[in-house]
């Protein structure tokens, strides 16, 4: 069977996107596993189906694959792609597409080539917490904004060794069994925040996380360390915007901007 493809990133984190509006594609995890491979494969760190809408409260359904086969909930940049690509596919209103994915309904807009995400809101926080780890102890915040995320901040990001330091947060006990991913967050002088992850289910640490810089946004101000909105470097080198309302420990409307971008298109068997 033949399938057509866009390959698309967002701040450099790449997804394989394909248009399964009739509904007929379905994909078991080896397929989206091969289709991810970088050797073997297109190459990516997740697959994204636009799928029809289940209901008419919105108006297209997201799927999303880890690039191992695993589904999971959400993904920030896989969020602002899959808008583009909906957009593109003639979905939603030419600026606007309202759609659901595994965490919950959302709504998204473009805008000069900026793609604004309204995330579900953000639950399961954890504040100040310690993480016993057989190379040593250190504070961390955990929540889910779509997904789940740990946020160590650390003083100088560059200097963390992502692939170890990240594995042992992903595969703690105190994760189990889902896992999760990992976030190491600096603070520059400048107020924006660097931010480096290693995510679940790539097993590496990737060039960027919509749900993850969110988490580390929300993280830094819930701490005073950061005022909304917050800007994110991220390793690929985009910056990455995060807006809330914040009214004592509560966080509401969260917003992901950044940028979605086509890199190819193609037809792949499986
Ligand atoms: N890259 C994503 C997050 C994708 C899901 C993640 N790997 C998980 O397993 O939770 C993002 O931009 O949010």
């Amino acid at each position: 069977m033949e399938i057509a493809f866009t390959k698309m990133h967002g701040a450099g984190n790449d997804f394989v996107m394909i248009e399964n509006l009739d509904g007929k594609i379905e994909l078991s995890s080896e397929q989206v596993a091969k289709l991810c491979d970088r050797r073997f494969g297109i190459g990516a760190d997740g697959l994204i189906l636009l799928n029809p809408p289940a209901d008419d409260s919105v108006e297209a359904t997201m799927v999303y694959y880890n690039a191992d086969g695993g589904r999971v909930d959400m993904c920030g940049n896989g969020a602002r792609c899959f808008t583009s690509f909906a957009l593109q596919n003639g979905v939603g209103d030419g600026s606007t597409v309202s759609f659901k994915t595994d965490a919950g309904p959302m709504t998204a807009d473009a805008k000069d080539g900026q793609f604004t995400i309204r995330l579900t809101p953000m639950h399961d926080l954890r504040l100040d917490k310690t993480l016993a780890t057989e190379q040593g102890s250190f504070d961390y915040h955990f929540m889910n904004t779509g997904v789940e995320h740990v946020v160590k901040f650390v003083e100088d990001v560059s200097a963390v060794d992502i692939v170890p330091e990240g594995s042992t947060i992903r595969y703690h006990d105190d994760f189990a069994p889902k896992g999760t991913n990992a976030n190491f967050a600096q603070i520059q002088e400048d107020g924006i925040i660097k931010v480096r992850t290693y995510e679940r289910g790539v097993e590496d640490e990737t060039l960027a996380c919509g749900t993850g810089v969110t988490a580390a946004a929300i993280a830094a101000n819930l701490k005073g360390l950061a005022e909304a909105p917050v800007q994110l470097l991220v390793a690929g080198g985009d910056v990455l915007t995060i807006g809330f309302d914040r009214e004592g420990d509560s966080v509401s409307n969260i917003t992901l901007t950044g940028p979605a971008k086509n890199v190819f298109t193609g037809i792949v068997e499986i």
